[in-house]
């Protein structure tokens, strides 16, 4: 990779959605305040006309609106001042400077989180466009669950296959589901199967299809096999290293993520504070193994849609002017599978397409627990300086 002399990113304010906004908040208001107005003249005029049950219901609804007058106040600042972030990089220094960074996932109960779905998620994050040396993944089974261990297992033998691949071809989409999925719905980048990679898809689709049903056969063959429960097991850690024998392996020396499973010990008499819980755990376990400056949380159903959101969050967070007051870069999450008659809007279209934006326009949105690369020294208590 190449210096280069230009900004790592840049931070441009939307001056056509600004005015746009701000008219629409002019127009909104003068219509309120006619509103307002209207309400208060009648509870002021001396008419004759008005009985009890007109004021109260009049009151009623002029409560209702001054109320939801308040509500739309305070949404507006989302909208006075949004911005776009755009980052380059190619523009970042060389691989070997790129700072180290661990990527938590969380995932607490394997029936309601399907391993396979979870180990996707691994895969995805392993299989960043960053250097391998300077990833390690790092997976918190809140279940304690030995199906999550041995599909971890699994996971990193079938990521041997995956990453090459991913690498070779340039894949953009690094979740072995998702790809395969659009594949299939003919979304994909459309590449005949005649041709080396459509043969070697092939491949590496059919070790997909064996890996998950390595990980269906354990979970039907050891069911309600262990003593331990969600709720009460002792501590694992383990840096996982597969299945697959040591000859097979030194034919595959192409680098890799560190995978580590984590699951911390749980009783009942102690009180085990959810996600959270298992995050300081990972923040503690990771600082002895790797201790990355960057940190990338997922949850498990949240896989690394784009491979290069790594690099594109060290373009903010290696940025001399920003990185001193600079706490976390985070991305918008997206959702699929949502009904093509969906009328709530479950993909959340306002809070992350209109709300962040204005968010960060004034100083910053907030932290929506999943899909953001924090500082880790941000978490920490500012070093005290010498002599002081
Ligand atoms: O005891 C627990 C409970 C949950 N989780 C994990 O935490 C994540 C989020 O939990 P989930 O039940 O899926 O919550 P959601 O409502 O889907 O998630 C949103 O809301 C949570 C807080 O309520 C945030 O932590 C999440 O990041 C945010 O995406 C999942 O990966 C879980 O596996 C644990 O690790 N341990
Ligand atoms: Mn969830």
């Amino acid at each position: 990779m190449e210096h280069s002399s230009g900004p790592l990113n840049l931070c441009h304010v939307l001056t056509k959605s600004i005015i746009i906004n701000r008219t629409h908040m002019l127009v909104h208001a003068t219509a309120l305040s006619a509103l307002i107005y209207y309400r208060a003249s009648f509870f002021f005029s001396e008419s004759k006309s008005r009985d009890r049950a007109t004021t109260l219901a009049c009151l009623t609804m002029f409560l209702a609106e001054l109320g939801l007058s308040f509500l739309w106040l305070l949404s507006q600042a989302f909208r006075w001042r949004p911005v776009r972030r755009t980052a380059f990089p190619k523009r970042l220094p060389e691989d070997k400077e790129l700072p180290p960074i661990d990527v938590f996932v969380c995932t607490a109960d394997p029936d309601k989180e399907p391993t396979v779905d979870v180990m996707n998620t691994v895969v995805s994050a392993m299989a960043l466009d960053y250097p391998p040396e300077k990833l390690h993944v790092y997976l918190s089974d809140d279940g304690g669950s030995t199906l999550t261990l041995h599909g971890t297992r699994e996971a990193h033998d079938f990521a041997r296959w995956w990453l090459p691949f991913c690498k070779r071809y340039g894949i953009k989409t690094r979740c072995p589901k998702a790809f395969f999925k659009e594949e299939e719905d003919g979304e994909g980048i459309g590449m005949s199967s005649e041709n080396e990679f459509g043969s070697e898809k092939k491949i590496v689709k059919e070790k997909y299809e064996l890996f998950k049903e390595r990980v269906n056969e354990y979970r039907k063959r050891h069911r309600g096999d262990s003593s331990h429960t969600s709720r009460d097991h002792p501590p694992t850690i383990e840096v996982v290293r597969g299945n697959v024998p040591d000859e097979v392996m030194q034919a595959h020396q192409d680098p890799m993520p560190k995978l580590i499973y984590v699951s911390r010990e749980k009783r009942p008499s102690h009180h085990h504070h959810f996600k959270a819980g298992a995050l300081n755990v990972l923040l503690r376990v990771s600082g002895v193994m790797s201790n990355s400056p960057y940190i990338l949380v997922l949850d498990c159903d949240m896989y690394c849609n784009d491979p290069s959101s790594a690099r594109q969050a060290m373009c903010f967070h290696l940025d001399p002017r920003l990185s001193p007051s600079l706490m976390l870069v985070q991305f918008p999450q997206m959702f699929h599978n949502i009904s093509e008659n969906d009328i709530y809007d479950s993909k959340l279209r306002p809070y992350f397409w209109t709300g962040w934006y204005g968010m960060d326009g004034l100083k910053g949105p907030v932290l929506s627990g999943t899909c953001f690369y924090i500082k880790r020294e941000s978490l920490y208590r500012k070093p005290v300086q010498e002599g002081k």
